[in-house]
């Protein structure tokens, strides 16, 4: 019996140091994998993804006095990133990536930053089949019947608003806040506050924006023109949204950002989930119908295989932003939280630059600092990956990607561009290292 006692404990310790070893191979293969991260390939003791023993509501909450009763978050977690590759790939979308080498995912820090709020029980996520395993291998506190996964992308509406027909069966008075899995945010506590207050203002029946204070002319950003003040007690900064414009050219939105009265859109919204869904069977009929007939079978699980099968493909691909975002500001049921925390949607490569510190003559670098040497070379980024010794001399603002597999080289202007890169890899048979 001992020696039987002795080989499962030695088994168990080999299976850990198996796991152990296969996560730092994975780390070692890409440092941009988070720290901690259960995957398929991390051997026997993955029992995370399937064991019927995961149980959210047994779960400890250690933030008692920043719950907000009855809220709950949605993460819409699609896209590949693609302006980020060789960093991103389909299979390790943007979100499942530890961009900043911080120690989590974007996903993770976005679970983090919201969970006092909500607690685990009232986390949820939205995302397509291929990326579940990896999600919820990163998200160990994610109840599996949290996860909405769809079968394919249909855009920010179709996933925000299969989520919002699922809660509002579970509880109709949901009030549900969406916010992007990939985007990074400094000053949490100013954050917290203005999604606390949101909810305040969505319980009075609107649907809540939050507005980035601007600090540039961005093109890739959506921008809020700012309305009257709501002069609500319980919610002192919420303004009414007087209108939305979508990605403006670089001149208009420097017009906007003189006026004083624009806020960046950063795709959060915060509503009733019951409001969420009447705007969209007021605008969106059919939308609204395909997303309630699979809602209604969501909890069956061969009914829900066949809905998903024959109802989504046929809906309409379309953003929150055009589908009820736009048409509710001119119905005057729109408000907007103007806040002042730090929010990027890290969207390309001199986005990500901005990030880090910059030092005169030479260019950013995103990993191990000695293996970038450079002359009069400023303004860019480096990303060593693949480990050997990267030079430059004289090329400002480039940006140089070196992943073990592919070398990607542009400039900072350019990096938006880099999603056509990609199409033409694919176009030229290179799918396997997209
Ligand atoms: N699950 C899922 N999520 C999706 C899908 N399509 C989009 N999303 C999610 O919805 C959010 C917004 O979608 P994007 O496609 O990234 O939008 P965008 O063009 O960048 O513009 C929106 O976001 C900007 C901020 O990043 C805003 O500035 C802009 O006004 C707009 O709201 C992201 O979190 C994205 O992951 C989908 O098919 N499935």
């Amino acid at each position: 019996m001992a020696e039987l006692r002795k080989e499962c404990s030695d088994l168990r310790t080999s299976n850990k140091s198996m796991e152990i070893m296969l996560q730092n191979i994975a780390r070692a293969r890409s440092p941009f994998l988070p720290r901690h991260s259960v995957t398929a390939q991390a051997g026997p003791s993955n029992v995370l993804i399937t064991s019927p023993t995961r149980d959210v509501t047994t779960q400890s909450y250690p933030f008692p006095d920043r719950e907000v009763p009855g809220f709950y978050v949605v993460i819409p977690a699609g896209g590949a990133g693609t302006r980020l590759w060789p960093l991103s790939r389909e299979n390790h979308p943007k979100f499942l990536l530890d961009v900043n080498l911080c120690g989590n995912s974007l996903l993770q820090s976005t679970w983090e930053r919201l969970l006092p709020l909500a607690g685990p029980s009232r986390m949820t996520v939205v995302a397509g089949p291929a990326h579940s395993e990896g999600i919820l291998g990163q998200l160990p506190n994610l109840a599996p019947s949290n996860l909405f996964t769809e079968p394919g992308p249909k855009d920010s509406m179709a996933a925000i608003g299969l989520a919002a027909a699922i809660l509002l069966r579970r509880d109709p008075d949901a009030v549900i806040g969406s916010f992007a899995a990939d985007h990074m945010i400094s000053g949490e506590e100013a954050f917290l506050g203005a999604v606390t207050e949101a909810v305040e203002v969505a319980k009075e029946g609107y649907l809540v924006t939050i507005g980035i204070a601007p600090s540039h002319p961005a093109t890739g950003f959506g921008y809020i023109r700012l309305g009257d003040r709501l002069g609500l007690k319980s919610a002192p900064h919420s303004r009414l949204v007087s209108s939305f414009k979508e990605k403006p050219d670089a001149h208009t939105a420097a017009k906007y950002l003189a006026t004083g009265q624009y806020r960046w859109n950063a795709g959060m919204f915060v509503t009733k989930a019951s409001l969420l869904m009447e705007l969209l069977k007021e605008h969106c009929p059919a939308l609204h119908e395909g997303l309630m007939n699979i809602s209604a079978v969501w909890d069956d699980e061969a009914a829900r295989k066949v809905a998903l099968e024959e109802v989504w493909p046929t809906l309409e691909k379309i953003p929150i932003d055009n589908a009820v975002a736009e048409p509710a500001a001119a119905q005057g049921k729109v408000a907007v939280i103007p806040s002042t925390f730090g929010w990027d949607d890290v969207g390309d490569f001199s986005s990500l630059a901005e990030m880090l510190p910059a030092e005169s003559n030479k260019p950013r670098v995103l990993g191990d600092q000695r293996l970038v040497v450079s002359e009069q070379t400023a303004g860019g980024i480096v990303v060593p990956v693949s480990g050997r010794l990267i030079t430059c001399l004289g090329v400002d603002d480039i940006v140089i990607v070196d992943a073990p597999d592919a070398l990607m080289v542009t400039t900072r202007a350019r990096s938006q561009e880099v999603k056509s890169l990609v199409k033409k890899c694919r176009e030229a048979g290179w799918k396997n290292l997209l």
